[in-house]
């Protein structure tokens, strides 16, 4: 299996996907800046992994600490501020510094500093844990409602299904979100044939999707983002499942950008469309999508490919990295705990309590 993070003896090992299908480059550090780095530029990346790396950051920052109890305080709130600035939409960060910093609050007074870089070395480890195990809960229940909503198409064939962004083992740590449901259902038999939507500007779908899929012999075929509306007109796609960065309390939905053309286009044409996401990526202090905050990049990300200039470096470019699929266009959400169809304030909030 793909070793997309660890953390061991106070080293952190990600494989940095900038260079991937191309180079496998593993880099090991020991500093909680560089780590920060990785995120930002998405060396490691995809919102659970992020989340992930997240934990294991603040633990780097935690060892490079050589003050004093009393200084401590003013240290841990930098650092964590500075983990928090490095991507703003997955809330799956966020969810990783407020677990952190639950243990500070708890047993900051009574905990030696050893004491209490202890405990949240453990809390890291278990949210990486948690993220492996979500990603096998999440895969049993993608396939049963997919068994469930697709059960006329699958007693004649097997499927084929639309996905966009890269959502396994190199955006989790574990199995996947929407890649996880597709290959588990790959190994129960129902899938013919994925088709992995490329993901421009930086082609997670095209680079890293297809790469995992390569190495599960999964049959797949890659697409422009902008093709899926004509393969899903002419019937050659039967559902679409994606993963997200961030879901409101109605369930609208933040992923990659292209998601909500994608899901427009399967609403058009009748054709389920999915979201898997563990439920540490439900936001429920957001009402809805309109409060989602949506990271912009930058414009070189598109005036270039791989470090070949292909527009002016004048070119004005609008580069929001993600896009907020509306809940009415979303068939069902799949999370680690159950999947939830329709009335989604309703459910997601029993999710969470
Ligand atoms: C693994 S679920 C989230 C994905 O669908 C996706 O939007 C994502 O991984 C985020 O993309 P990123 O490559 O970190 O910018």
């Amino acid at each position: 299996m793909i070793d997309a993070i660890s953390f061991t003896n106070g080293t952190l090992r990600y494989l940095d996907q900038r260079f991937l299908p191309l180079q496998e480059n593993y880099v090991e550090t020991r500093s909680h800046s560089e780590a920060i780095d990785a995120i930002k530029t998405l060396a490691v990346r995809g919102a659970p992994l992020i989340g992930v790396a997240a934990g294991y950051t603040v633990i780097l920052g935690l060892q490079s600490y050589n003050g004093t109890k009393e200084e401590f305080p003013a240290y841990f709130d930098n650092l964590i501020a500075d983990v928090e600035a490095s991507r703003p939409t997955a809330v799956n960060l966020f969810f990783a510094t407020a677990r952190m910093k639950e243990v500070y609050d708890r047993h900051f007074e009574q905990d030696s500093l050893d004491t209490l870089f202890n405990r949240m070395r453990d809390t890291a480890t278990g949210i990486h844990d948690d993220e492996i195990a979500n990603c096998d809960a999440m895969a049993r229940h993608g396939v049963e409602l997919i068994r469930r909503d697709l059960s006329d198409s699958l007693a004649k064939r097997k499927l084929t299904v639309l996905t966009h962004c890269n959502t396994g083992t190199l955006a989790t740590g574990g199995s996947g979100t929407a890649l996880g449901v597709i290959k588990h259902a790959w190994k129960e038999g129902l899938i013919e044939k994925v088709i992995t939507a490329e993901s421009r500007p930086l082609l997670q779908g095209l680079r890293l999707t297809a790469w995992e899929l390569e190495q599960e012999n999964i049959p797949f075929y890659s697409i422009s983002d902008s093709s899926s509306a004509f393969l899903m007109q002419k019937g050659m796609i039967d559902f679409g499942i994606v993963g997200a960065d961030r879901i409101a309390a109605n369930g609208d939905t933040a992923n990659k950008i292209g998601t909500c053309a994608h899901a427009i286009s399967a609403h058009y044409h009748k054709i389920p469309f999915y979201i898997a996401a563990p439920v540490s990526t439900i936001d429920i202090t957001i009402r809805n999508g309109d409060e989602i905050p949506i990271e912009e990049r930058n414009a070189d990300e598109l005036r270039t490919i791989f470090g070949t200039q292909v527009a002016t470096p004048t070119t004005p470019v609008i580069n929001y990295a993600f896009d907020v699929t509306p809940n009415r266009f979303i068939r069902g959400i799949v999370t680690d705990k159950k999947a939830v169809v329709g009335d989604y304030d309703q459910q997601l909030k029993q999710l969470i309590d």
